[in-house]
């Protein structure tokens, strides 16, 4: 964004100067990137961004961003709060529940930040016109005390989809599933329809989200890393569901990712698996990646194996762990994941796929024209950043937002199809059905079908990022009103 002047004409130079931002992200991969992300379209227009956490998950977030340096990294500052010591237990592939309880620690040590935030607060706001608090909806006790500093407003960020949040939003109220006329209710992903909060969440989870929710009337308005060529309708029926007598406003400006598939020759990351890919047919290879926080069992693992080697399809198979609460913390030894006995040497021996272990340039991987599926878990990031680049899903939905952004992508966008009985908490998915997914997807008339869809849908989102594009209006509708 290379002009000088904001939207309502105003020169960036004479407003950047008296704004600032502050970004409290959650302490968690899918929520810490996304608010850096934004950080740097913040940037963009001049103004200067404070992001806090501790120092390792400040760490984390900058460690693995994929978003390439700005020219004047100082723009983003970030602080590096103590928190007390805190548990990184390790995940556990046997537990009943689905949902990553072994993240909480890290979540509850957040309340340790509002003292430091608050004196950040007013030390900016004694300097500046206005200070401007953008804070993930699971921090908004943590920034409580905003409200008393009369220059300062909060505004909270959303990092999940609006289908998700306006499908919790009738679950909560007892309003049931959102029975809309294009998401046919009676045929979701399961036999038992879409599970409630109860399925996707714990109890814990549940107390800490109630707490959060104490402090969310306290913001101006509320930010997306969504698009309204995606979901504008839900974004609309969110935003009428939660109005209350104060007008809050609402701006959707994602995708927060990058949206141009970088050159070969200007790539960010020279990770083994993209010369793997640089070498196969388009639209041939199958990725699959369950994001940061799910957590396979041994038997799950053999299964996935098995399916994705009788598919006959490409593949590249992101095989990690879930994250600990801490990412840098040693204590017990990480569970070593092993693969069926001879699978390694089938596959290279067929040079039917790459098995990775590190961390995975996910964006660059789903923005190679050799990748025609993405085998996904359906966090949020990981649905944006493929319908950004216009690749179809094949859904796995694990917990949390995951079941309803499945149903956005296979029942509404009709961009992806699901993976057949996946949603039952403690039955393991049959290599059976994993291969009869791969194979729909990839080598089946209704694969291709979704694939054209991804693509116009993915040329369409990119396009609301350019000048005059749906996002970057509502973007610099935001920078707008921040500047007033
Ligand atoms: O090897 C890897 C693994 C992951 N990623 C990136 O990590 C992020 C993962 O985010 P997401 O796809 O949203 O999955 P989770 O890590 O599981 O995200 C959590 O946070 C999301 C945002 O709230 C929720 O939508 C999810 O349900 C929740 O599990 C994405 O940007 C990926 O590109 C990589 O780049 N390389």
């Amino acid at each position: 964004m290379s002009s000088q002047n904001l939207p309502n004409g105003q020169n960036i130079k004479d407003i950047s100067g008296s704004v600032a931002v502050i970004m409290v992200p959650l302490p968690a991969q899918g929520h810490l990137n996304q608010l850096l992300e934004l950080a740097h379209l913040v940037t963009s227009y001049g103004f200067p961004v404070h992001y806090v956490g501790s120092a390792s998950h400040n760490h984390q977030a900058k460690l693995r961003f994929h978003v390439p340096a700005l020219k004047a990294p100082s723009d983003i500052r970030f602080h590096d709060f103590p928190t007390p010591p805190f548990l990184s237990p390790a995940p556990n592939p046997d537990s009943s529940h689905k949902f990553p309880s072994h993240l909480l620690p890290a979540f509850h040590a957040t309340s340790s930040l509002r003292g430091p935030i608050a004196s950040l607060i007013r030390s900016l706001s004694s300097e500046l016109r206005r200070v401007v608090v953008v804070h993930d909806s699971m921090m908004a006790s943590v920034v409580q005390d905003a409200a008393s500093v009369p220059s300062c407003e909060t505004y909270i960020f959303h990092s999940v989809s609006a289908f998700a949040l306006y499908w919790y939003t009738l679950e909560a109220t007892g309003m049931g599933l959102p029975k809309e006329e294009d998401v046919d209710v009676t045929d979701l992903i399961s036999s038992k329809g879409l599970p409630t909060l109860l399925d996707i969440f714990t109890d814990e989870f549940l107390k800490f989200m109630a707490l959060q929710h104490e402090f969310m009337n306290l913001s101006l308005g509320s930010i997306y890393n969504t698009c309204r060529v995606v979901e504008g309708r839900y974004v609309d029926l969110f935003a009428s569901a939660t109005a209350s007598g104060t007008p809050t406003k609402h701006w959707a400006i994602g995708p927060f990712n990058p949206v141009k598939v970088r050159e070969k020759k200007s790539r960010k990351s020279a990770h083994v698996c993209l010369g793997w890919l640089d070498k196969q047919a388009p639209s041939s290879v199958i990725y699959v990646s369950f994001g940061t926080t799910t957590v396979l069992s041994d038997e799950q693992i053999r299964e996935i194996a098995m399916g994705l080697e009788r598919s006959g399809q490409k593949f590249i198979w992101v095989l990690r762990e879930a994250d600990k609460a801490d990412i840098f913390s040693g204590g017990v030894e990480a569970r070593k994941i092993e693969l069926p006995q001879g699978f390694k040497e089938t596959v290279e021996a067929r040079d039917s796929g790459v098995v990775v272990r590190d961390w995975a340039p996910q964006l660059e991987i789903l923005g190679h024209p050799a990748t025609g599926g993405f085998l996904s878990h359906c966090g949020w990031n990981s649905c944006m950043e493929s319908i950004s680049m216009g690749v179809p899903i094949l859904a796995w939905p694990m917990h949390s937002d995951q079941p309803s952004n499945a149903v956005l992508i296979t029942q509404v966008l009709k961009i992806g199809l699901m993976v057949q009985d996946c949603m039952s908490q403690d039955k393991v998915v049959k290599s059976s059905a994993i291969q009869g997914a791969v194979e729909a997807l990839m080598a089946s008339e209704q694969g291709d079908e979704m694939r054209k869809s991804a693509a116009e849908l993915g040329a369409a989102v990119r396009g609301s990022m350019d000048e005059g594009g749906v996002s970057r209006v509502e973007l610099e509708s935001f920078i707008t009103h921040i500047s007033r």
